[in-house]
């Protein structure tokens, strides 16, 4: 007789927003319904998409029967919310009300985990729910659970990450055509990489929330958006970017999170920096070499020593795939018990201030070409502290007496030594201008 096997459980699936990544999700889970069951150990029933306007053309693919406007009355219904909303509310107020429901949740919203991440961390533990957000940081590049658990038995000591695709692609262009940053990013736009308004990317908004999650697994403390410290990219000329090719490097917008060293205060663990700016990369570091839009994460970590994750940060169906494996992760532990991690925040380091981050400078500077200038120059590092490792002037010509450009780079020292080193050589007598200013990293 042939063995009768018992049908696999039905977990009923509710989609928030059928945008971008929505639409992915909403389509790969019907298409893929017979595999994913298989590794889930359970159906993954599509109960419901919530959209703001149920009588929109959708793509292909998406059955118009699912769609509600009813997000609230939706989740009461689930056993696992997929939120691909975005934004803090409504968002938060469905995943508080689903949790609290019994629901587990998968959430692709970086912003929300940013700004109120322990909230929902505390409404996942209180009603014994999972809460998995693989895509919330670079897209379908596996980070967050390789932070979480993967690398949970080591320190992690630094993360760099090219983890924003449209400054990556507008500062790749600048950097292969010469093009200036308002060309670049119009290209940017035109291929559909930058929104119409790209000042969450290109102000550093979305790499800032994506540091701030970052750090918090890594370094197992809270560190929220409002703690890092942010530039975006909008002050970097064409100038910044040719000035890195002539020391034989490239700009990146980098996210950088790294333990600081102890203060000496009762202060015995040190603490954390986590910032978002511009900085020049050396070509021959691995995040250099990361083209276009794509994002990759660099790892330094005690006993592994350095990891590089990389990939396609965004886009529906590669940010559809790092929300589906969350949904087989959650789907697993409703089916055999038990829970992912939760919260990890028992280090509790403090979030030290940008003016304390050790970092190097490359400074352009343009100066009256006569005896005694150099001196001077060097006079103003000496004056602040700050220790050049090399100068390389060239002569630009021009009368009377003639101008140079040199080029200093610094040894390591705090951030507010360098900034203070940079105004007061804007302010030199000896000094006609600075013309490029960039912090160093990777090196
Ligand atoms: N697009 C990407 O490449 C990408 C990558 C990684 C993470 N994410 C994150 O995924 C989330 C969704 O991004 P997206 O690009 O799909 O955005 P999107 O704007 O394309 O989609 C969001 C959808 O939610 C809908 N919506 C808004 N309010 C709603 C409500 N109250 N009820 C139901 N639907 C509502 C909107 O109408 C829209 O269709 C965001 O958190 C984003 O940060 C996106
Ligand atoms: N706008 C983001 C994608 C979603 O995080 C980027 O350009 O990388
Ligand atoms: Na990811």
């Amino acid at each position: 007789m042939a063995e009768v096997r018992p049908s696999p459980p039905v977990l009923r699936v509710a989609l928030l927003g059928c945008g971008v990544v929505g639409s992915a999700v909403a389509r790969q889970l019907v298409e893929q319904a017979d595999e994913l069951a298989a590794r889930a150990g359970a159906r993954l029933e599509l109960v419901g998409i919530a959209v703001r306007r149920a009588g929109r053309r959708r793509e292909p693919g998406i059955d118009p029967a699912l769609l509600t406007t009813d997000a609230e009355g939706l989740v009461e219904r689930a056993d696992v919310v997929v939120e691909v909303i975005g934004g803090i509310e409504p968002a938060r107020g469905l995943l508080l009300r689903a949790m609290a429901a019994g629901a587990s949740v998968v959430t692709a919203n970086k912003a929300l985990l940013a700004e109120d991440g322990p909230r929902l961390y505390a409404a996942a533990d209180a009603a014994g729910v999972d809460l998995y957000f693989e895509a919330a940081v670079a897209g379908a590049i596996p980070i967050v659970r390789p932070l979480r658990d993967s690398l949970v038995g080591d320190r992690v000591e630094r993360v760099l990450g090219v983890v924003n695709g449209t400054t990556n692609f507008v500062l790749d262009r600048m950097d292969s055509t010469g093009a200036g940053f308002e060309e670049a990013v119009q290209e940017a736009q035109s291929l559909g990489y930058a929104e119409a308004d790209p000042t969450a990317d290109v102000e550093g908004f979305d790499a800032a929330a994506k540091a701030a999650i970052i750090a918090s697994l890594a370094f197992h403390t809270r560190v929220r958006a409002a703690d890092v410290h942010r530039e975006g990219i909008t002050g970097v000329t064409a100038g910044d970017v040719a000035a890195a090719r002539d020391a034989g490097a490239v700009v990146k917008l980098l996210a950088i999170c790294e333990r600081t060293a102890p203060t000496g205060d009762g202060d015995a663990e040190g603490g954390v920096s986590v910032r978002v700016h511009p900085a020049m990369v050396p070509r021959e570091h691995p995040l250099a070499g990361v083209r276009g839009a794509f994002n990759a994460v660099f790892v330094e970590a005690r006993s592994a020593g350095s990891l590089m994750f990389y990939g396609q940060g965004a886009g529906g169906e590669p940010t559809a795939s790092a929300v589906l494996g969350d949904l087989v992760a959650v789907a697993r532990h409703r089916v055999v018990g038990g829970r992912g991690s939760s919260e990890s925040a028992y280090a509790d380091l403090p979030v030290r201030p940008m003016g304390e981050a050790v970092t190097r400078y490359h400074v352009r500077l343009e100066v009256h070409d006569r005896p005694g200038v150099l001196a001077q120059v060097a006079q103003v590092f000496a004056d602040h502290g700050a220790s050049v490792e090399t100068v390389r002037q060239t002569p630009l010509g021009g009368e009377p007496g003639g101008s140079a450009a040199l080029v200093v780079a610094t040894h390591e020292a705090p951030d507010a030594a360098l900034a203070a080193t940079v105004e007061a050589l804007a302010a030199s007598p000896a000094v006609l201008g600075v013309t490029s200013v960039l912090r160093v990293e990777g090196t």
